[in-house]
């Protein structure tokens, strides 16, 4: 049988809710029995004029009861397992998002989003068929044909030998039709998480690519994953229907089998009517579940390729440590100094380091700016310093202590960082900034927003604090967007700040607004500012400047300008400070 131990491990913690599912599906497996012999009863006391003084009313009476609460215990079995399914699968979805903030933001970077958001929801999904249907049915389709046999087997033996023997074949076929099924289900998933990935990449993109005259392109490569996807799922549904029927068609040959050796027995009147009726009554019931967990084997194979792609993200290993926070946390020194000392990061799978050996300081206080060439590890040298990546050689110290013994929790508290894109999230911008501190006052949003230059415009709003942004603050502009992110960043009240140039998208105006707010925002707290463009390292206190992973000068501007260097080249060559 198809199972997949990871996912088995987090049905324990729901077994109560399994084990009722099972024992109201075996109670109504008893009350099937029951009917069965109800009705052959009542079918005896009606047409047979021997059985004139049977009670039929009683047996009809007994027999809608029987019915009725077959109905119940189904009802009440299928709501238990249901309801097992979602808990499971709403804990798995809270683990893979606890998991995806462990990974980060550098882990997620690297993925398709749209491939993420595939497992995260469908994937998720496509395990409830396997846990709210095939699983449950796996233990009942032994324990049902097994309560069939028992019953049968005493009345008449040969039609028992008859279900012994033909009972078997189904699950014999469905083994047979296993792995080109699993096969199959897997490439149908692969199939939707590619398509979902490329539509989320051509939505999130459709601008650029209107601009470049490309959407035509995209639109063909959708259309041939699409293709590839639906081939996929014929091949799948035709499995599937293909096996159903070879399914029905085992089972209706089995039980005429039982019909005609019953018949001709009865013919010949080695049986007694009721007792014929009521085998050949049950017979398709001892299929049934065997043939039910045929049909329930594509929702279990679905199932089990996207717990395949769930568990494998959920076992990502992650880049980052947690710390092990060795000191109480009011004696945890959050500001002072931030020492760098031979810090070398490598990705995994590349060869050459993104930083090597680079020993710094990053003064209390101060603002640091960093330049380098694209791609000389400019964001590797930020993302050591919040966290999102743990170097492989060196250390980093705040203070005097070491930043690994530090908690991430703690040290995430007294960071902030603003990348050139923040997000904003659909809400209101009262929402967007109680991100940052659910507890805050209006007051002190209203604060917040004074400080970066947004509440006029935001009172001029229809519904001032209450207006709806959009994803990625469609209704904002590029510098509003940045200054709400600057103004969470306040609320927040951190020690230390990352920020990836600010000021690069946005006009003249804006970038005046911006640098007074970074006066302000800057007072007393150490930042790290990226630099793409040498005007903003007028603001810095000191000038880092990387090359292929090195830290090749460090000082002020003025010194670095008037020394023959990297910076002072780059400002002769891509024009002066202004
Ligand atoms: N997730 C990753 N996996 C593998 N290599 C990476 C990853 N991220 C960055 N790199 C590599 O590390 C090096 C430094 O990259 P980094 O992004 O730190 O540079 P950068 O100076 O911030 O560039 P940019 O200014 O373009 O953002 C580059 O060679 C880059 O290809």
């Amino acid at each position: 049988m198809y199972m997949d131990r990871r996912l088995l491990r987090w049905t324990v913690p729901l077994a109560g809710f399994f084990a009722g599912a099972l024992l109201l599906a075996t109670l109504g497996g008893v009350m099937t029995i029951l009917q069965a012999f109800l009705f052959s009863r009542f079918v005896a006391g009606v047409f047979l004029p021997q059985s004139s003084d049977e009670p039929v009313a009683r047996w009809l009476i007994l027999l809608l009861l029987v019915v009725f609460l077959r109905g119940v215990f189904s009802y009440l079995s299928d709501g238990l397992s249901a309801t097992a399914s979602a808990r499971i699968r709403e804990r798995l979805r809270e683990a893979l998002f606890a998991h995806l903030f462990r990974l980060g933001p550098v882990y997620t970077s690297q993925r398709p989003t749209g491939e993420v958001v595939a497992t995260l929801m469908e994937g998720v999904d496509a395990l409830d068929g396997y846990l709210s249907q095939y699983l449950p049915q796996v233990v009942l389709s032994a324990l049902l044909p097994l309560l069939v046999l028992a019953t049968v087997f005493p009345l008449d033996p040969l039609s028992g030998v008859i279900l012994a023997l033909t009972g078997p074949l189904i699950p014999l076929f469905m083994m047979l039709i296993g792995s080109t099924g699993e096969r199959l289900t897997r490439r149908q998933f692969g199939a939707l998480r590619r398509l979902s990935a490329v539509l989320l990449d051509i939505l999130q993109g459709l601008r650029t690519l209107k601009e470049l005259g490309r959407s035509r392109d995209q639109a063909q490569r959708v259309a041939s994953i699409g293709e590839e996807y639906r081939k996929i799922t014929l091949e799948v549904l035709r499995l599937t229907f293909l096996s159903a029927l070879a399914l029905e068609w085992l089972g209706t040959i089995s039980t005429a089998l039982i019909a005609v050796q019953i018949g001709l027995r009865l013919l010949y009147g080695h049986l007694e009517f009721a007792q014929a009726f009521f085998i050949l009554v049950i017979a398709p019931d001892f299929y049934l579940p065997l043939r039910t967990l045929g049909l329930r084997f594509h929702a279990a194979m679905n199932g089990i390729s996207a717990a395949k792609k769930v568990f494998a993200l959920l076992e990502e290993p992650s880049w980052i440590e947690s710390g092990s926070s060795v000191l109480p946390a009011n004696a945890i020194p959050l500001n002072g100094d931030i020492h760098l000392e031979n810090l070398t990061f490598t990705y995994p799978g590349r060869e050459d380091p993104s930083l090597k050996n680079v020993t710094c300081t990053l003064p209390e206080g101060k603002v640091t700016a960093l330049v380098g060439k694209s791609g000389s590890g400019k964001s590797t040298f930020a993302y050591l310093l919040l966290r999102f990546l743990t170097p492989q050689n060196g250390r980093i110290l705040v203070g005097d202590v070491p930043l690994s013994s530090i908690s991430l929790e703690e040290w995430r508290k007294a960071c902030a960082w603003v990348p050139q894109r923040p997000a904003i999230v659909f809400g209101s911008i009262a929402d967007n900034l109680r991100f940052a501190d659910p507890n805050a006052s209006r007051e002190q949003i209203q604060w917040a927003l004074e400080q970066v230059h947004l509440w006029d415009w935001v009172q001029g709003l229809p519904e001032g604090l209450n207006t709806l942004i959009g994803e990625r603050g469609a209704q904002m502009s590029g510098g509003q967007a940045q200054r709400l992110a600057l103004a969470r960043v306040l609320l927040r009240n951190p020690s230390f700040i990352v920020l990836d140039e600010p000021t690069a998208h946005v006009d003249m105006v804006e970038e005046a607004l911006l640098q007074r707010v970074f006066e302000r925002l800057f007072e007393g707290r150490t930042v790290l500012l990226i630099a793409h463009r040498l005007p903003v390292l007028r603001i810095a206190d000191q000038i880092l400047v990387l090359e292929k992973g090195d830290l090749v000068e460090a000082g002020n501007l003025d010194t670095l300008l008037h020394t023959e260097g990297r910076l002072s080249r780059w400002v002769q060559q891509y024009g002066g400070l202004t």
